[in-house]
């Protein structure tokens, strides 16, 4: 019954924007040549014409269409309306209601992307890239996310999969709707997809001052730095991170990327690229630069005026501490692998948006968490490793009108107390899952 109230709301705000042409509505019949293209954990995508027009769009169907579906698919647009402008970020057109017996069956209207995800486009074009493209991408794939930074928003899920390429041209994609969502059967394996994408600062926990409890590191803008490293470095090779054919991402990555592994830099990338992106993965979130420092040197390298990377270590293998993985470090493995073991879907309620707000009002706050699956912490034993994943069910409140900061420049990232934790559902997975690289 509640659940309907509140979807009923959600379902007033979309009308409303409509009513008032805050948002296209299309009309479903008036499309034609409908062709899925791709099915993502909450629904199908299409690509479809309109009308008689050659013009191509994506439209994003939901399996199902509840209060946290209709949640998210306002608050998605809320994002994207803030961003709206911006080359490189996918636009939304509006909204439609797909044919089904569901009368509320909302469908998203989106820029069609022709080339794909990023994972697709190098796997098909890599040889043909200069380094001028790839710098171009990485270039534009910097700019959407400093939009994002700039204007507060935290994307928190970039990977190859959710960033798409339209002639030849980065668009970045998917705010975090699919795994607010999070309730389908093939969620958390999704996570486990992305391991190596993720700040390893969020793999860990840390005792709070008087030693009493411990917090989880909050994912921020330098998380999505750190996964920027990553993509820099996925556009310089072609491939996924750690890809083995027919070998999956599983938790013993979790444990070797927190002590400092990372790719290894692919031969004859122009040392100034390879400056940035190892900077970017810094195991520490305050020796990454910001995404505007990063688009200041990537503009250098394709101004080819000179560029100036201060503090620079030299990266990956160098950095990575060999007897640490080799010694026994057992201790520490273990308490990643129980970390990685329990994962909590936090999504942050209204009060504490509140109360954190009046602490975080300086102008580099944030305002949005694009996604907060990351917010985890796990803490179970290793007996409980072998259980079989149980569905998540984000029990969130999530008031799309609430905006919520993120960081202050005193804290190193923000981490969550224990009573936060409490707050928040938990599910449990499976840590010998591993999930296959997600392949296109
Ligand atoms: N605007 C678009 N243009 C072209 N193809 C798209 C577009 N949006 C999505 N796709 C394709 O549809 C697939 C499914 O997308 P969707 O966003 O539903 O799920 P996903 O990002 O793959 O996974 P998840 O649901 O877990 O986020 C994508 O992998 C992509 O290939």
């Amino acid at each position: 019954m509640q659940d309907t109230e509140n979807t009923n709301e959600w379902v007033n705000w979309i009308e409303e924007a409509v009513d008032k042409e805050h948002l296209k509505f299309y009309k479903y019949e008036e499309f034609n040549k409908i062709q899925c293209i791709g099915t993502g954990s909450f629904g199908n995508v299409y690509r479809a014409n309109w009308k008689n027009s050659e013009k191509l769009f994506a439209l994003k169907s939901f399996f199902s269409l509840n209060n946290i579906t209709m949640k998210e698919i306002v608050r998605e647009l809320k994002i994207q309306r803030q961003v709206d402008f911006h080359d490189n970020i996918i636009r939304y057109y509006g909204i439609t209601k797909l044919e089904s017996e569901n009368h509320n069956n909302y469908g998203l209207v989106m820029e069609y992307a022709d080339d794909g995800t990023l994972r697709s486009y190098l796997k098909e074009n890599f040889n043909k890239l200069t380094w001028d493209d790839k710098y171009n991408m990485a270039y534009q794939l910097s700019c959407a996310v400093s939009c994002l930074h700039n204007e507060r928003i935290v994307h928190r899920d970039l990977h190859s999969c959710n960033i798409l390429v339209r002639n030849n041209t980065i668009k970045l994609a998917d705010f975090g709707l699919s795994q607010r969502i999070g309730a389908s059967s093939n969620f958390q394996s999704k996570l486990f997809g992305v391991i190596p994408y993720v700040d390893p600062k969020s793999f860990s926990r840390r005792k709070n001052n008087n030693n009493q409890s411990t917090q989880m590191y909050l994912l921020n803008e330098k998380s999505d730095i750190y996964s920027i490293g990553v993509l820099f470095w996925e556009i310089s090779s072609g491939q996924p991170p750690f890809y083995v054919e027919d070998e999956h991402y599983d938790v013993g990555l979790v444990v070797e990327i927190s002590q400092g592994l990372r790719e290894i830099v692919v031969p004859d990338t122009p040392e100034e690229y390879v400056k940035i992106y190892t900077k970017c993965w810094d195991g520490e979130p305050d020796n990454r630069p910001t995404i505007y420092q990063v688009v200041d040197w990537l503009n250098a390298i394709i101004t080819k005026s000179d560029v100036i990377i201060e503090n620079h270590q030299m990266s990956n293998e160098q950095e990575l501490n060999e007897t640490s993985l080799s010694t026994n470090n057992s201790e520490l493995q273990g308490q990643l692998i129980q970390n990685f073991d329990k994962m909590i879907i936090k999504e942050i309620g209204p009060m504490a948006i509140s109360s954190k707000q009046e602490n975080h009002s300086t102008e580099k706050d944030f305002n949005i968490m694009v996604d907060d699956n990351w917010s985890y912490v796990m803490g179970i034993t290793p007996s409980t490793a072998t259980q079989v994943a149980s569905p998540i069910s984000p029990v969130s409140v999530i008031n799309p009108n609430y905006s919520y900061p993120i960081q202050d420049e005193e804290e190193e990232g923000e981490w969550l107390t224990e009573d936060e934790q409490e707050e928040t559902p938990v599910s449990v997975i499976n840590t010998n899952y591993s999930h296959p690289i997600q392949d296109e």
